[in-house]
């Protein structure tokens, strides 16, 4: 493999991993290992990237493709490009701005944010500052069922256009980091979406505990299941996307249950070590979800052509979560707008060269795994082909 060079740190990064190796100078120890771990060995971690190098372009050529249109619309919004942000909790670790700096990066690029129920700035105040921001509330649910109504219907009142219930999240995956670090939410800063509720507010480390494991072990409701959708459902108008869903089954499920999307995500490897990476199991969702609902994609989207690799394989759009802490703790909201600036560059350039002049024309003939590339490709296109390629 090919090492990357030594970045320039007075230099704008010309990628998303240069971003990280910046944030990563710049961030204390315990919150860039909270923002950057994945759970036990990272063997998820490192296999959603990985997985979405495996795939393969079939390009196609003598198209014209001097004038591309990337916009897309999703659940009634239009997106200038098919990449949202993912809910990432606890921003202002990363910049005194947090959330804000986010919500106003998002704006300009024109896309969707996703804010976390363990968001460093109350859902009000992303809202009141950015009034014409399309945002999606991520929800935990409380064993406290009174508090999550609120949540949920303080969201909807703030102009949210949807309710992502995180599905994976039971308990915490155990991040070694965060034990090691006995990670705690930094005294000056709180849950924001809590400040009337100190117990709820604070997240305390100590006696050689993460203290984000014990917080969800306290207070997150690890009976939620399949009929609390209908309770959910019951409480807001919002559509209900369900983050988390990883097999063919739960998709069916999902349809079955009323869910108005799939969010198909492993939680960027935090959760379960050695679950599929995501664009491996994108496929067998896209089909059990029959275009009926939208589906989306996160966890490993790095570059420009891995958006179009997703969407290929049947994605409506892709979020990306932990880039955005980091182009936050380069450079606040400036560093999240460059780095949404430099995928959806990266991603137009990956259009034009496949010969896609737009979203509708990125089909999925348009990628093969490689290790079986000549089978895949004499299924897709339906044709007879000779049997040595
Ligand atoms: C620092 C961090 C905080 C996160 N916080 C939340 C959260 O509060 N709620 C949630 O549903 N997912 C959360 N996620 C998961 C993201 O929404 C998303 O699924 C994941 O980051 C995508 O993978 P990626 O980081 O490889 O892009 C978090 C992820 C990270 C890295
Ligand atoms: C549950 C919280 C620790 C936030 C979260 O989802 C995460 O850190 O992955």
């Amino acid at each position: 493999m090919v090492e990357k060079p030594a970045v320039n740190p007075a230099a704008q990064p010309l990628n998303l991993a240069e971003y990280h190796l910046l944030a990563k100078a710049k961030l204390p120890a315990m919150v860039y290992g909270y923002y950057a771990s994945g759970a036990d060995d990272e063997q998820t971690l490192r296999d959603n990237e990985d997985a979405f190098r495996r795939l393969r372009f079939r390009p196609r050529v003598l198209i014209d493709v001097s004038r591309v249109d990337m916009t897309k619309q999703v659940m009634g919004i239009d997106l200038s490009f098919p990449l949202m942000v993912a809910p990432t909790a606890m921003q202002r670790m990363a910049h005194p701005e947090g959330e804000l700096a986010t919500a106003r990066a998002v704006a300009r690029i024109g896309t969707v944010m996703g804010l976390s129920s363990w968001a460093t700035t109350s859902l009000e105040d992303v809202a009141a500052h950015v009034p014409g921001l399309p945002k999606f509330f991520q929800l935990y649910v409380y064993k406290d069922r009174a508090i999550t109504e609120r949540l949920v219907r303080r969201a909807e009142r703030a102009g949210f256009r949807a309710i992502a219930l995180t599905v994976d999240t039971p308990q915490l995956g155990r991040r070694e980091a965060d034990i090691r670090n006995q990670f705690q939410l930094p005294p000056h800063l709180s849950l924001a979406n809590f400040s009337d509720m100190k117990d709820f507010a604070e997240v305390k480390g100590g006696a050689g505990a993460s203290g984000l494991a014990s917080y969800v072990a306290s207070l997150i409701d690890a009976s939620l299941n399949w009929n609390d959708i209908a309770w959910l459902k019951s409480i807001t108008r919002l559509p209900i996307l369900l983050k988390g869903v990883v097999t063919a089954e739960d998709a069916q499920r999902a349809l079955q249950y009323g869910a108005d999307g799939i969010w198909v995500s492993n939680h960027g490897a935090r959760q379960l070590d050695g679950v599929t990476a995501t664009v491996d199991c994108l496929e067998e969702v896209v089909q059990a979800a029959r275009g009926r609902i939208p589906v989306f994609i996160d966890s490993g989207v790095r570059r420009g052509t891995d958006v179009l690799k997703a969407l290929a394989l049947g994605a409506d759009a892709v979020l990306i979560g932990r880039p955005i802490v980091w182009g936050l703790a380069v450079d606040g909201e400036e560093g999240v707008y460059r780095l949404l600036s430099l995928l959806k560059d990266e991603f137009k350039l990956a259009m034009q060269l496949c010969g896609c002049q737009k979203v509708s024309d990125i089909r999925r003939e348009l990628v093969v795994r490689d290790a079986f590339a000549p089978y895949d490709v004499r299924q897709m296109l339906s044709v007879k082909m000779p049997s040595k390629l």
